[in-house]
């Protein structure tokens, strides 16, 4: 168990940090070098800069004019150089962070879309929240703040390196008594600000350690409330039908009340945090003064050596401060990385189950569509039906009846490999021979070329072929807009978009076509017309249709009724005897 979740989170690091080994890897290390130069420029600069404040305030001490012209003109050349770095230093920061985002992203929507996985998770009995969010906002929030904290870290790192040095020359040494034993303390402003870093990070991180469940807890709030208002607009049309506006305004003020719940502790947490660190911050700009006074009234430190101490101490405080300081942003990514690895575990879990089954067997070898003992499941393991045996010879057609519930569009949905829940053995023809048209026929929003041709991109179809197969479909009226960009699914009726999928069925001649209720929104009338149509245009091609109107018994020659209890019964049209021909030939 430890294994398997150490791998996975091997992998997922992998996954996250695989944009340094890409194809794009150049890129990567070019930016990342970029980003580290800059920032060890910008450490260096400012190292100078405080410097700097020597030799200034020792000049106005001084009444030196020439000096203090000399320090002023020192110092723009500092600062010009600061800002051209600074400047160099966001741009690189900022193509890293959209480049590592775009390469994140395409690995977990390959990884998503890969063999339907977006589909399989959709049914996983504990199915991981929201996957638009975790692939649209927890991406780039992983991108963001990770390149924000490493730049920090590592700009505090140097930042400590540089200024401890600096602060332990400055230091000189105390003698300190301790039960009248005397002790020559070197460096005691660096031991100093160790001790007060260590005990405000400790206090911190006691006080501040509920804010990554917290920020966890928050992103899925405002996801579900976005989902919400997403559906809403979504389901406009039924939703005012019903006149359910009141239901749906208790719906999102119940999601945004959570929201506002989980904010409110959240201010909490974070208001300790931030009295903490302002304390800590304010004692600190003092505490410098106070343990390096006595050097100073004793004449041995300078002025504007008083104020170099601060400064160096300012930053070696600051550099050892980060985790206080960054405590927000740290507890953000910690809740963003977590919702990363749990989608990515779920979606590792997926592709393990999807793998090629040994029960499901597609090649050019079958020229036949056969289950032999296949019992097809609910996800809460309900038999839908029970060891089914049959098989379908190319061109012949079969009808699927039965009750409302009992397994019909389940069991078109394990033919087609996306219902993981099954046991016995499928044998398919290769999947481009096969079309699968669902009961809701999906159209992808843009030309209504491109949604006739969807699932391919078939460009060379000329326009006649596509008006013709409109007019077959009695869809003469859309003629004219082949080229119109709409959200179609919205605009047309559920009986013109299920002419539309026949429409897209006859174009792609598959051998095999699976019709899921497809005419149960058209007229008895219109519906012969289409079965008759598909015929015609499709002679070779096998039907395996799903229906409730008897009328549809016309077109096929087996007729599979299933029942709630998951018995079936098959029979032949052309037989006398009516069953039980259909298992002579199955091997
Ligand atoms: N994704 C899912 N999660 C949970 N249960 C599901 C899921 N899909 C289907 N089921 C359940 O499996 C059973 C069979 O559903 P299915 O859609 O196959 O029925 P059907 O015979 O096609 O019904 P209808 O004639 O009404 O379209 C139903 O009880 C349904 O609730």
């Amino acid at each position: 168990m430890i294994n398997s979740a150490a791998k996975t989170n091997g992998n997922l690091i992998r996954v996250l940090l695989s944009y340094w080994w890409s194809s794009a890897s150049l890129q990567a290390w070019a930016l990342t070098c970029a980003l580290i130069i800059c920032t060890g420029l910008i450490v260096l600069l400012t190292m100078q800069l405080n410097s700097w404040q020597v030799g200034f305030y020792t000049n106005l001490q001084q009444l030196s004019y020439p000096g203090f012209t000399t320090s002023l003109t020192q110092f723009i050349i500092l600062s010009l150089v600061l800002v051209a770095a600074s400047g160099s230093q966001t741009h690189f920061k900022m193509m890293l962070q959209i480049r590592w985002r775009q390469w994140i992203t395409d690995k977990y929507i390959s990884l998503w879309l890969h063999n339907q996985t977006y589909f399989r998770m959709s049914v996983h009995p504990d199915p991981v929240d929201n996957p638009d969010q975790r692939i649209g906002e927890d991406i780039n929030l992983f991108v963001t703040h990770s390149l924000e904290l490493a730049t920090g870290f590592l700009r505090q790192i140097i930042s400590l390196t540089v200024f401890a040095a600096v602060l332990w020359h400055l230091s000189g040494e105390i003698t300190v008594s301790l039960a009248g034993t005397e002790f020559i303390l070197p460096g005691y402003l660096v031991l100093a600000a160790l001790i007060y870093s260590a005990c405000g990070t400790w206090i911190t991180v006691q006080a501040g350690h509920p804010l990554m469940r917290q920020s966890n807890v928050q992103q899925s709030n405002e996801a579900d409330f976005r989902y919400c208002l997403i559906r809403l607009q979504e389901y406009g049309e039924c939703v005012a039908l019903y006149k359910g506006d009141q239901q749906e305004k208790v719906n999102l003020m119940q999601h945004l009340a959570r929201i506002v719940a989980t904010y409110l502790s959240i201010i909490k947490t974070t208001r300790t945090i931030t009295w903490i660190s302002s304390i800590y911050s304010q004692l600190s700009i003092v505490f410098a003064f106070l343990i390096a006074s006595p050097r100073y009234f004793n004449g041995e430190l300078l002025l504007g050596q008083l104020f170099e101490i601060s400064g160096a101490y300012w930053y070696v405080h600051s550099a050892l401060s980060y985790l206080i300081d960054s405590f927000g942003k740290i507890a953000q990514w910690q809740a963003v990385t977590d919702r990363l690895r749990e989608f990515y575990t779920q979606l590792a879990a997926s592709h393990r189950e999807t793998k090629p089954r040994p029960a499901v067997f597609t090649s050019n070898k079958y020229k036949t569509v056969a289950m032999k003992n296949l019992t097809v499941l609910s996800p809460a393991g309900q038999i839908l039906i029970n060891n089914l045996t049959l098989e379908l010879k190319p061109g012949e057609s079969i009808l699927i009846t039965g009750p409302s519930g009992c397994g019909k569009t389940t069991l078109l949905k394990t033919l087609s490999g996306i219902w993981p829940f099954f046991a016995g053995k499928i044998t398919l023809p290769p999947a481009e021979k096969m079309l699968f048209l669902p009961q809701k026929p999906y159209l992808p929003i843009g030309s209504l070329r491109k949604a006739i041709l969807y699932p391919h991109s078939l460009t060379n179809v000329p326009n006649l072929t596509l008006k013709e197969l409109l007019t077959i479909c009695g869809l003469c009226s859309l003629q004219q807009h082949l080229d119109r960009e709409a959200d179609w699914s919205r605009l047309l009726s559920m009986g013109e978009l299920q002419r539309l999928s026949i429409a897209r069925a006859i174009l792609h001649q598959p051998e095999w076509l699976f019709l899921d209720e497809t005419t149960s929104c058209i007229d008895t009338r219109m519906e012969q017309a289409m079965y008759r149509t598909l015929k015609e245009k499709l002679p070779q091609t096998a039907f395996i249709s799903i229906g409730h109107r008897g009328t549809l018994k016309a077109y096929h020659r087996w007729i599979l009724h299933l029942e709630e209890t998951g018995l079936w019964h098959c029979s032949d049209q052309l037989s006398a005897a009516g069953t039980g021909t259909w298992f002579a030939n199955y091997s």
